[in-house]
């Protein structure tokens, strides 16, 4: 997939292609769903496929003051938009400059000058150029004039719930994340790297590997079922854990952290910019203040005996899937 920066990075003989904009947020399955017919009507018709999207995400630029965590940051929205097998993304920088764009230059410039767009995907509600002043049928109104048709999407839903960034993102804020899969079409994960623990862990319950601060959106204080993948490409390895988001009032003063505990631990090398992805595979409590450290060692380790019975369960129903499947 190429990344395009700014609409200066985009060669002149770029399309004719089929695009879809938005901000993408999670990449979720109502996302996956445009972009697949993106992506196959370009196949079809020998055509480039490409999502435009934002960032920051315009919200933080317009509304700072109301602007919501984000459920992937850019890094992580442009490796799950790469999975999605389209061409190419444009990521354009939203300057307060861009936001005062009208529909028609955006259109102009952006749509039929840079990308020549013939087709464009878009949900039902979206809205764009200056104060959000253009819809659907604006749109549609400025392909007839720029040469380009518009596929207009109506929301979807997925047992009983609509599939949308801010359905997702109220979700895994109150820790739902079993159910959040649903929505995602996969487990939410977070790309960090560690940080140093105050070395409670080792002294006085289990040893943990935490993580440097991270400004976006995080499941609701507590403890979960996770994996922790410790660095990048082929040589990264996945372990087993259990994962405590949360200010750790056991121990006195509030100290928010979010800290694994690897069930299947080995010594690994691990440094300021080693990558590390949790993933978030269950939730199983509150987080609690206990009496002592002891007592809080002892639910750790019923927390360990859970999250093990969990995932041998996971692995006895991927052998079995595997074993009538061989090729899954
Ligand atoms: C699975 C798990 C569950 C935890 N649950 C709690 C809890 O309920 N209450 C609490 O105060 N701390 C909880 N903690 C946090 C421990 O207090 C923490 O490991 C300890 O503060 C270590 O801090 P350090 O990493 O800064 O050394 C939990 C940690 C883990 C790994
Ligand atoms: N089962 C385990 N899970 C996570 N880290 C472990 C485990 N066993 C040993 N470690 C090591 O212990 C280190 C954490 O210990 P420490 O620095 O005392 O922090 P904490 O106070 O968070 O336990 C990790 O960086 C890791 O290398």
């Amino acid at each position: 997939m190429i990344i395009f920066n700014s609409l200066a990075d985009i060669p002149a003989d770029f399309g004719p292609s089929i695009a879809t904009i938005g901000n993408f947020d999670g990449v979720h399955r109502g996302h996956q769903w445009v972009i697949a017919e993106v992506v196959a009507q370009a196949h079809a018709q020998n055509l480039r496929s490409i999502a435009i999207t934002f960032d920051p995400h315009p919200a933080r630029v317009i509304r700072p003051e109301s602007s919501q965590p984000l459920i992937t940051p850019l890094a992580q929205k442009l490796e799950l938009l790469a999975a999605t097998g389209i061409d190419a993304v444009l990521v354009l920088p939203f300057t307060s400059e861009l936001s005062r764009m009208t529909a028609r230059t955006f259109a102009t410039e952006v749509l039929q000058r840079a990308l020549h767009v013939t087709q464009l995907h878009e949900g039902e509600n979206f809205r764009f150029g200056y104060q959000a002043e253009a819809g659907i049928e604006n749109l549609e109104a400025l392909g007839r004039e720029l040469g380009f048709t518009v596929r207009v999407y109506a929301p979807r839903h997925l047992r009983g719930e609509t599939i949308s960034s801010s359905r997702i993102r109220q979700m895994i804020a109150e820790g739902d994340v079993t159910h959040v899969r649903t929505l995602l079409g996969r487990s939410f994960a977070i790309c960090g790297t560690p940080a140093s623990g105050r070395g409670y862990g080792t002294r006085y319950t289990v040893p943990t590997i935490n993580l440097a601060p991270y400004a976006e959106l995080l499941p609701a204080n507590g403890v979960y079922i996770t994996s922790l993948t410790v660095g990048a490409g082929a040589s990264s390895e996945t372990f087993d854990g259990v994962t405590n988001v949360g200010n750790r009032p056991t121990f006195g003063a509030d100290s928010f952290t979010v800290e694994t505990h690897l069930l299947n631990f080995h010594p690994i090398e691990l440094n300021e910019s080693t990558s590390l992805v949790l993933t978030f595979l269950r939730r199983l409590r509150d987080e609690m203040r206990w009496p002592n450290p002891e007592a809080l060692k002892e639910q750790i380790g019923r927390d360990v005996a859970k999250a093990k019975r969990y995932f041998n369960i996971c692995r006895v129903v991927d052998s079995k899937l595997h074993s009538a499947h061989p090729q899954a």
